[in-house]
């Protein structure tokens, strides 16, 4: 158990990072910087906010998400992790892994002369995630909070033997009208659609929303564009590390979801920085891969 005292006397930075108690006991960490705030659950080590300075807030986090109880907070960026969608093995093990149900370590926070703030989280095998999955690992989130926000996810394999993961970066995109968003970069890359059993299908122009939208691009390019005329805002999504990109958008399947607002949809596009399908990655023994994407505001 991280006590907020304590990791508030080791870890707080003046102005720029402090720990307080969030909904249901989960440990958050509220983060100021000159350019931009953020808020970071240690529950799934997941970026719930980021706000640039003076500009609209990036994330959308359900008004009835659930804190805790082995469910994933419905927002932000959860971590799928070290698997991405259904259990491959088809035993019933929970859907994306289960490093996102899971309570973080604190490992370091600092300052750059920059004015940027870095938390670095980490995950390591323990009783529960053996209950899932019987791999030794190593896993860091490291956070970074500024004019843009990194995340970058490393995988360090500590195990005897090779391990296979799948995984994503599950950013939730808040938006103005899902009717006045579309998503820029993806003309002419092949993709498979979740919705259709995987048939893999040609993206023409850019993708739009009329529909539930659950797809797998593949080749993904290492930068796409979010475009959202009602906030009047467009969102640039680097990535490294990452051959997929998954775009979900639920419509009216948000009915079925009990953490969500039947409207909802509305309101958000999660576009996933993704090791998916056969992008796969195999680590031996000491072996590392990293993740990672970056979001910022394209003037
Ligand atoms: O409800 P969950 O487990 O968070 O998953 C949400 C969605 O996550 C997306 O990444 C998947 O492509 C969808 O198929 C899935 O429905």
């Amino acid at each position: 158990m991280q006590d907020i005292d304590r990791l508030n006397q080791q870890f707080s930075l003046a102005e720029a990072v402090r720990f307080e108690m969030g909904p249901n006991g989960l440990i958050m960490i509220e983060i100021t910087t000159p350019s931009a705030s953020a808020k970071i659950s240690l529950y799934g080590a997941q970026v719930l906010s980021y706000k640039p300075t003076h500009k609209e807030e990036f994330f959308y986090l359900s008004e009835q998400s659930v804190y805790g109880d082995a469910k994933a907070i419905r927002g932000g960026v959860p971590i799928c992790w070290p698997w991405f969608g259904d259990d491959p093995s088809g035993q019933g093990r929970p859907a994306h892994g289960f490093a996102r149900n899971q309570v973080w370590t604190v490992v370091d926070t600092h300052q750059k002369d920059t004015g940027e703030v870095a938390v670095k989280l980490q995950l390591t095998a323990n009783a529960h995630s053996r209950q899932f999955w019987h791999c030794d690992f190593h896993l860091e989130m490291d956070i970074i909070v500024g004019a843009s926000l990194t995340l970058r996810l490393t995988t360090t394999n500590t195990d005897k033997e090779s391990f296979t993961i799948s995984q994503a970066l599950h950013s939730y995109f808040q938006i103005g009208d899902i009717n006045n968003t579309q998503v820029r970069g993806f003309d002419n890359h092949h993709y498979l659609d979740k919705t259709l059993d995987f048939t893999e299908k040609l993206q023409q122009g850019n993708i739009r929303f009329v529909t539930e939208t659950d797809r797998i691009y593949l080749h993904a390019p290492t930068y796409c564009f979010l475009e959202d005329s009602s906030l009047n805002r467009k969102l640039l999504i680097r990535s490294a590390g990452s051959q997929t990109t998954v775009v979900w958008n639920p419509w009216q399947k948000a009915i079925s979801l009990a953490d969500m607002a039947n409207d909802d949809y509305q309101r958000f596009v999660c576009i996933e920085t993704a090791n998916a399908a056969d992008d796969s990655v195999t680590l031996s023994p000491g072996e590392s891969h990293q993740l990672v994407a970056e979001y910022l505001i394209q003037d």
